[in-house]
């Protein structure tokens, strides 16, 4: 095993000393570099290793061997990377350990060189960036941070090999901690923290954990050696501080390839020759795996640097690309890239192939689990990147690789909607910027005088990172989006520079607005369709987003937004499930789930759920269910089980029915589909119509209580659907799954003028009057309806007219009449008085007690049925609707032979248009219509008919 003991150790608070031994590089440290590192870090106790050009070397130009083609390896060299996640435990390095063993044995080609790029272990990059934050503020606990740092290191460690292994490196961690310590000491002396001093510092964390994998992968007896990257990788850096996981950035580091390679190149010479490596027998299964710390790297001047943060990605792709990799695999604590960050969308799923240059929009803009700049040298080699799950390693990931079509190529390619190729979705992925303001120059004046370049020039000159700019095209108005902590810095800057501009009131404004976010859509697909950012935007408002500012990268391959900070989650879901990148068409809230028609309905919803994936791609989420007492709620806007509504509202979980709370939730609720089935016959639910509609969210009511309610309520829901783009559907509620109400609204929609409309709407009455006889009394034909459940609940409801007169009024008000209930004409089939008598409140008591009240009417309806058939006609219930006199009754009525109602059946509906193109012969409708499965096939096709206008509405 080696040794590396390089270190810097301070001997005067504001002395250098440098006390370095490394067993084949040798020192060399230039006076300037010396003061150099001195000016950034004075008095800092540094460790650093500090590498120059290699020495000449011992070997021979023909012994000297390429890196990249390991001596008597079949195999290129395979690069993993493992996250600060997959490396959180002692079981953890276990299981990276034997991953690495496993991996290089190879698959069907022979053994693999491989190589590990090591992050921190899950956690530790935070606590010393702790350790240097709180350095000034409270030193007591930067030492606590400190201590938490090395001892949890060493205990990790310890778990993994003997101490005849650890030991060495277990004084190893204590040193560094002491020197850390020293830094951290002289920093209250200085009273500020220098730039280099965090990237010194956090970099210990890849330093332990490299060292802590190479423990445990020598007590499993393979060749295996680690790298400090400090010795071998160096880079330019452009940018100052770490940056932050998830930020909008390239990162500005740079590695300078041709001096990285001659010192993997050395280094393979030397340690890798005094490690065996260049005499493996590969063919005997001996394979190196070299461990190499990622995110930490030296600058030209020799100084440590690092990466930035989740820099490790991006130290992956420079060795991959050093060693001529064959392939890269970063292994997460996820399936791979997801569509959307996982944690805020939780309906986001892993993608499975991105191109390289979709990889690096997602991760411009914020996606955490790649490093933005970690694509680019893969480019050049086409070297593919795997983005893996090491708590899943089965599963394959995403595959990252290939370049996108140029915005020329799709200049010359068929622009198409891009709803119009089904199954295609031109988005691949929605990510998020937090921590952004926007800084805005509004009403400029100034002829020629070349605002824009003003105004990018001060940026650029004070080192603010530009994200996202707009411009409109007189240079009048500029917006840049920065981030939140330049904001302010921003904007004195443009007031120096445009000092006598604002002087002269010849800018109207500059602001800057903070608590913003970026939040954008990528996928190469967008370059080639249309309709694509109507689709984001109509999105975004349908989830009540307020859009900041807009831009499209010339790329066409990304789309950002910025929007206000609280709704960037539910801009990103509304997104997400507007690109159907969320398998779920539309949430669900249904009301009397347990009711006759709810229960159908949900069955129906269970046994159709497959075929409706399959075949229409269509997903109901049933999210909240109720009945007049209970609720259940899925959590985190998750789907109920359907298969197990009823025992769920029956179980503990179910709370107290609650229309408020139901409101609020579905308010919440960020799914641009939203919709309430309403199978409750409930006064107060309808009280709620109109709040629902206002804020976005769909209505299907086979309920007719609103329909046929209050005339002015009907016209205030009806306003509120229209100036919300939503729908209120109640097809179901007038002759169940029969298409009344749509056809009517087909008739008129095309310029039919209707006339009249006859029929009769009522299941009972058509099976009551069609079933009595002399043989079957009334009252036994009415208890025969209610065994087969097409009555009402409440049988007077049918037998009232009441029933039917309240589709009357639905489909009158849907020709355009201004009726109440109260304007139809209603013969009753039964004495008045019944409707004011009290029953009991039991359904089986007040149905047993009515069938035996009704027994008084079977004398009186079989004497009218024996005048209808002396005369050779047939007693049926009736209603007109007519438009020129607005009239509207329902009464008992002789029917002749011509009339269509004659040869009604049992549960048969029927309605006929008389219109001016159906002069001649009225246009009818017939069907059965009665019982709760045909009235919750009519809620169905409801559904259908809106998820269908809803993907059109999007395009
Ligand atoms: N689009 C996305 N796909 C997958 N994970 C994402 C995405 N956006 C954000 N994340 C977050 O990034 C994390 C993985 O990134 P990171 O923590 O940097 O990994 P590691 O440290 O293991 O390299 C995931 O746990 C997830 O929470
Ligand atoms: N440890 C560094 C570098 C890194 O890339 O880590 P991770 O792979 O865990 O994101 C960080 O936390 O930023």
């Amino acid at each position: 095993m080696r040794s590396k003991q390089h270190s810097l150790r301070g001997i005067g608070a504001l002395g250098l000393t440098v006390l370095l031994s490394h067993s084949s590089l040798v020192l060399s440290f230039s006076l300037r570099q010396l003061s150099g590192t001195a000016t950034r870090i004075p008095g800092v106790h540094l460790k650093a290793s500090v590498v120059a050009s290699p020495p000449s070397s011992p070997i021979l130009q023909d012994d000297f061997d390429d890196v990249a083609k390991p001596r008597g390896a079949k195999n290129d060299w395979e690069v993993h990377k493992f996250g600060g996640a997959s490396l959180a435990t002692a079981e953890l390095y276990r299981t990276v350990g034997d991953l690495l063993i496993r991996e290089s044995e190879g698959r069907e080609h022979g053994t693999i060189p491989t190589m590990a790029i090591v992050s921190a272990r899950g956690g530790m990059t935070d606590l010393l960036v702790k350790v240097v934050d709180s350095a000034l503020l409270n030193f007591e606990q930067a030492i606590v941070a400190l201590q938490e740092a090395v001892e949890s290191q060493v205990s990790l460690l310890k778990e993994l090999a003997p101490p005849e292994i650890t030991d060495p490196i277990e004084a190893r961690f204590r040193s560094d901690g002491q020197d850390i310590l020293s830094v951290v000491q002289s920093l209250r002396m200085l009273h500020t923290v220098p730039a280099v001093t965090m990237e010194v510092v956090t970099g210990f964390g890849e330093i332990w954990s490299a060292q802590t994998l190479h423990a445990y992968l020598q007590t499993q007896n393979v060749p295996c050696e680690w790298i400090d990257a400090r010795d071998i990788l160096v880079v330019k850096s452009d940018s100052s501080g770490l940056g932050e996981k998830g930020a909008a950035s390239t990162g500005g580091v740079t590695p300078l390839y041709e001096i990285t390679t001659e010192r993997l190149s050395h280094w393979w010479n030397n340690e890798g020759r005094n490690a065996g490596f260049l005499d493996l027998s590969y063919e005997k299964g001996q394979v190196p795996i070299v461990i190499v710390t990622g995110f930490v790297a030296q600058t030209i001047e020799g100084v440590p640097t690092t990466l930035k943060r989740s820099g490790s990605d991006y130290s992956a792709t420079i060795f991959a690309k050093l060693v001529n990799a064959g392939r890269v695999t970063m292994w997460k604590n996820t399936d791979g890239v997801y569509t959307a960050d996982p944690r805020r969308v939780p309906e986001a799923f892993p993608i499975a192939s991105l191109k390289y240059d979709e990889a690096m929009e997602l991760a411009y803009f914020g996606a955490q689990v790649l490093h933005p700049s970690a694509m680019e040298p893969c480019i050049d080699k086409k070297i593919p990147v795997y983005v893996r799950n090491i708590f899943n390693p089965d599963f394959e990931g995403t595959i990252i690789q290939g370049r996108c079509a140029t915005l020329k190529d799709s200049f010359d390619s068929k622009i198409m909607n891009w709803r119009s190729k089904s199954g295609f979705v031109p988005i691949k992925g929605i990510t998020s910027v937090d921590k952004i303001a926007l800084v805005s120059l509004e009403g400029a004046s100034i002829g020629g005088a070349n605002v824009a370049e003003r105004f990018m020039g001060a940026m650029a000159d004070n080192d603010i990172k530009v994200l996202i700019i707009t411009q409109a095209s007189s240079e009048s108005s500029i917006t840049v989006a920065v981030p939140e902590n330049e904001g302010q810095r921003a904007l004195q800057v443009l007031e120096n520079v445009f000092e006598l501009e604002l002087s002269r009131s010849k800018i109207n404004s500059l602001s800057v607005a903070t608590g913003m976010s970026i939040v954008a859509i990528v996928g190469e697909g967008m370059a080639m369709t249309s309709g694509v950012s109507a689709t984001f935007m109509t999105s975004l408002s349908s989830a009540n987003v307020n859009i900041r500012l807009i831009a499209q990268g010339s790329s066409e391959r990304q789309i950002a937004v910025v929007v206000a900070a609280e709704d960037t989650t539910s801009a990103l879901r509304a997104a997400h499930m507007a690109f159907t990148l969320s398998e779920t068409t539309a949430t669900i809230t249904l009301l009397g789930c347990t009711g006759n028609i709810g229960s159908a309905l949900v069955r129906q919803l269970q046994e159709q759920k497959t075929r409706l994936a399959q075949e229409f791609g269509v997903s109901m989420c049933i999210n909240i269910a109720a009945n007049s007492k209970k609720m259940v709620v899925g959590e985190n806007s998750q789907c109920l089980d359907v298969d197990n509504l009823s025992s769920l509202i029956k179980s503990d979980e179910a709370l107290a029915f609650d229309l408020d709370k139901i409101t609020n939730l579905m308010m919440a609720d960020v799914h641009p589909l939203r919709i309430v089935i309403d199978c409750t016959n409930s006064e107060a639910v309808s009280e709620y119509y109109e709040r629902w509609l206002s804020s976005g969210i769909n209505i299907i009511s086979p309920s007719r209580k609103v329909a046929a309610g209050n005339l002015e309520r009907y016209k205030c829901v009806r306003a509120a659907e229209k100036a919300n783009s939503v729908s209120w559907l109640y097809e179901s509620s007038v002759g169940s799954a029969l298409p009344i109400c749509t056809t009517l609204q087909d008739l008129y929609e095309t310029g039919d003028k209707v006339k009249s409309i006859t029929g009769c709407v009522s299941g009972t009455m058509a099976y009551v009057l069609s079933s009595f006889s002399e043989d079957v009394p009334f009252s036994e034909a009415l208890r025969a309806a209610v065994e087969k459940r097409i009555t009402e609940n409440d049988v007077w409801e049918d037998l009232s007219g009441m029933d039917m007169a309240q589709k009357v009024v639905i489909l009158a008000r849907s020709m355009g009449m201004n009726v109440n209930l109260e304007d139809v004409e209603v013969e009753f089939l039964i004495p008045e008085e019944f409707l004011k008598k009290e029953y009991p409140v039991d359904w089986n008591e007040m149905t047993a007690a009515q069938l035996e009240d009704i027994k008084c009417m079977d004398a009186l309806m079989l004497e009218r049925l024996k005048a209808a058939t002396a005369e050779g006609r047939r007693l049926r219930y009736k209603f007109l609707i007519d438009k020129e006199t607005g009239k509207c009754k329902c009464s008992l009525v002789n029917t002749e032979t011509t009339d269509p109602l004659y040869r009604l059946k049992l549960y048969e509906n029927l309605v006929a248009f008389e219109t001016s193109r159906y002069e001649t012969s009225p246009l009818i409708v017939k069907g059965a219509a009665a019982g709760p499965d045909l009235a919750s096939a009519g809620i169905f096709a409801d559904l259908l008919r809106l998820t269908r206008s809803f993907s059109s509405n999007q395009g």
